[in-house]
């Protein structure tokens, strides 16, 4: 799954995970975090998701990265933003107010682009990737952010040789060994989700379960 499969993917605008509406676990379940109104959120692979703006509604600073400049671009135009754009390196850089999105390649960002971050939001962002890669973003993940934080995740699992990923299904000891050296693992949410994703029961599931995980760092 290289940078190219994503580029052509906005290219032809097949963007099917972008939801045109706020991430209902989001919003149940970030509360629970207890997070201050001034913490900085960092949005691993965001898309143009409307939840960078439900996080910035909540106080929140919020930092996203995003490969697709077209995808940058699409969120800042729909929410009718003026961005001040810099480059940084192999980076592009959007800022609005609270809000900071950086146009590149996760796997570039440097501890420096995630100054003061205090929390993860990752929906579709760590099953977007196959196996390597996700240790690869795990890894690259632990090694950006200041400290291990907060982090909600959201994660698909069903049968893999059912359909081919992206999505790609991420089952409960992976999720483990990814991240229960630093993390608590608390599941918030289990959810049967082939009923309202047609989708992928037309691509062949016969089953399909969405999790909400709180990862808490480690005391
Ligand atoms: C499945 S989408 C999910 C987007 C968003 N999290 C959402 O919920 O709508 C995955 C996104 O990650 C981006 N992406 C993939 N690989 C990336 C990388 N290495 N660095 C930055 N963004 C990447 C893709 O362009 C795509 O927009």
């Amino acid at each position: 799954m290289d940078t190219q499969f994503w580029l052509e993917r906005w290219d032809r605008r097949e963007i099917g995970w972008h939801l045109n509406e706020i991430n209902a676990h989001l919003q149940e379940h970030w509360p629970k975090l207890g997070l201050a109104r001034e913490t900085r959120v960092f949005v691993p692979l965001c898309g143009k998701t409307l939840d960078l703006v439900w996080l910035v509604s909540q106080g929140h600073r919020v930092v996203g990265v995003e490969l697709s400049r077209l995808g940058i671009e699409a969120f800042m135009a729909e929410h009718r933003l003026e961005p001040r754009i810099t480059e940084l390196g192999a980076l592009r850089i959007y800022q609005v107010d609270e809000l900071v999105l950086l146009q590149g390649d996760f796997f570039d960002l440097r501890p420096e682009h995630l100054d003061g971050v205090g929390a993860v939001f990752d929906r579709a962002s760590l099953i977007a990737l196959p196996p390597p890669m996700r240790a690869r973003y795990a890894k690259h993940l632990c090694a950006i952010l200041p400290r291990p934080v907060d982090r909600l995740l959201i994660t698909l699992d069903y049968d893999q040789s059912q359909m081919s990923g992206p999505p790609f299904s991420v089952q409960p000891p992976e999720i483990a060994q990814l991240f229960e050296a630093d993390h608590h693992i608390e599941l918030l949410a289990e959810i049967d989700a082939l009923d309202e994703s047609p989708n992928f029961r037309r691509r062949g599931l016969t089953a399909l379960t969405e999790r909400v995980h709180w990862l808490r760092p480690r005391a």
